[in-house]
């Protein structure tokens, strides 16, 4: 029985994390990047900045400290957002438990890692930073699964995928709870590929609902049809990229997730591509570099606006026609106006 955890990332999916674990008893410890988060965390047991209103437990901790988080525990949960996680992970190479093997790792990140070559999927790269004996052996764990449902107990499914059936089933132990429901699966780079790109079509959703509130040329009707059209291009790009079992795409991991990030108002991605019509959000930035380089200036992280130029990428690599991403991608270079655009991808001539 595993009795004290390391969650490296308190932003509100690890503290949502943190909170259904130390429930069970375990005590959990977590790494926070902020000194006043982690400070908030201990004094009065909330994440006021990333996860408001919700009471933690007295057994989890913050620290600031990697290596007080992470070393001597069983299990560590990686819980930074993509665009961190091989920072958190450069720094995990100094901790004994890692360095030694005495850890399994779970990872919740959805997105790419950049590479001179080609963008990488979470895991692949994580392995060649750590050592070999974690080849094969990491979990990731995703599925639809917003953070604020998630610490108030909204029931949830969540999908722990692993080569290693033995750490999969580790993971899903550990998480699972009167709330939690989680599944073992053996295709990571299918899951993997379904969390990175949810995020992009869900960019392309909220720019169409957001549309949708001025014009009766974009119905429900439409939503739906981008959800399928984007069920689709997630579906080619991870069959390109290794994909094992075409069950993923049909499961919480895929279709679940896309459809909970496109369509609930705890999402950021969508939030993004309605912000972008709304609010004219685009304005703020020169251009495509201008918006990675000040993603932090927003009032949230959509993550798919950096995974769209490397889904873009690797669908150009593999000879991918992609309209959504497509789109998406071209929304964000200022290619034309975002409704040119949409008008595009729907073949139409007005809304
Ligand atoms: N929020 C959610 O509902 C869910 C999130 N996830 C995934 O979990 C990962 C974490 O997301 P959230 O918890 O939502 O993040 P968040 O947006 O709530 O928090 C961001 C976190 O990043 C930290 N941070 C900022 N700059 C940093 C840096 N330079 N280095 C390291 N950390 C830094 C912040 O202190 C904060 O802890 C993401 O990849 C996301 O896709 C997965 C499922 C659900
Ligand atoms: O992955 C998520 C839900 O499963 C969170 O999606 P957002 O990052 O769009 O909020």
């Amino acid at each position: 029985m595993v009795n004290k955890i390391g969650i490296i990332g308190a932003g509100a999916f690890g503290t949502a994390l943190a909170k259904i674990v130390a429930e069970k008893g375990i005590d959990v410890t977590m790494w926070s990047f902020d000194k006043e988060g982690c400070d908030q965390i201990n004094s009065v047991h909330e994440n006021k900045k990333f996860l408001p209103g919700i009471k933690l437990p007295e057994n989890i901790t913050a620290t600031t400290s990697i290596l007080e988080a992470a070393n001597d525990k069983e299990i560590i949960i990686l819980a930074s957002p993509s665009l961190f996680i091989l920072d958190s992970v450069k720094k995990l190479l100094d901790v004994p438990f890692v360095k030694e093997g005495k850890t399994t790792i779970g990872i919740v990140a959805k997105g790419f890692i950049p590479s001179k070559d080609e963008p990488k999927l979470i895991l692949e790269t994580i392995e060649n930073y750590l050592p070999g004996f974690y080849r094969d052996n990491l979990v990731y764990i995703s599925g639809p699964s917003h953070a604020e449902e998630v610490a108030t107990g909204g029931f949830t499914g969540l999908i722990s995928a692993s080569k290693n059936p033995k750490n999969s089933i580790k993971i899903r132990e550990l998480l699972s709870s009167d709330s939690l429901n989680v599944f073992s699966s053996f295709d990571v780079v299918g899951v993997q590929i379904s969390a990175a790109v949810k995020n992009v079509i869900a960019i392309a959703f909220g720019v169409l609902d957001a549309i949708k509130e001025r014009s009766s040329a974009i119905g429900d009707n439409t939503e739906s049809l981008l959800l399928a059209a984007g069920l689709n291009e997630i579906m080619s790009l991870g069959k390109s990229l290794g994909a094992t079992h075409a069950e993923t795409f049909t499961s919480i991991a895929g279709v679940g997730d896309l459809d909970v990030t496109c369509r609930s108002i705890h999402g950021r991605n969508r939030r993004f591509g309605r912000d972008i019509i709304l609010n004219n959000i685009l304005d703020n930035f020169k251009d495509y570099d201008d918006l990675i380089d000040n993603l932090d200036k927003l009032p949230y992280l959509p993550e798919g606006a950096v995974a769209v130029g490397h889904a873009y990428k690797l669908a150009k690599k593999h000879g991918l026609k992609l309209d959504i991403i497509n789109t998406v991608w071209n929304i964000l270079n200022k290619n034309s106006t975002p409704e040119d655009e949409v008008k595009k991808y729907l073949k139409i001539t007005k809304f």
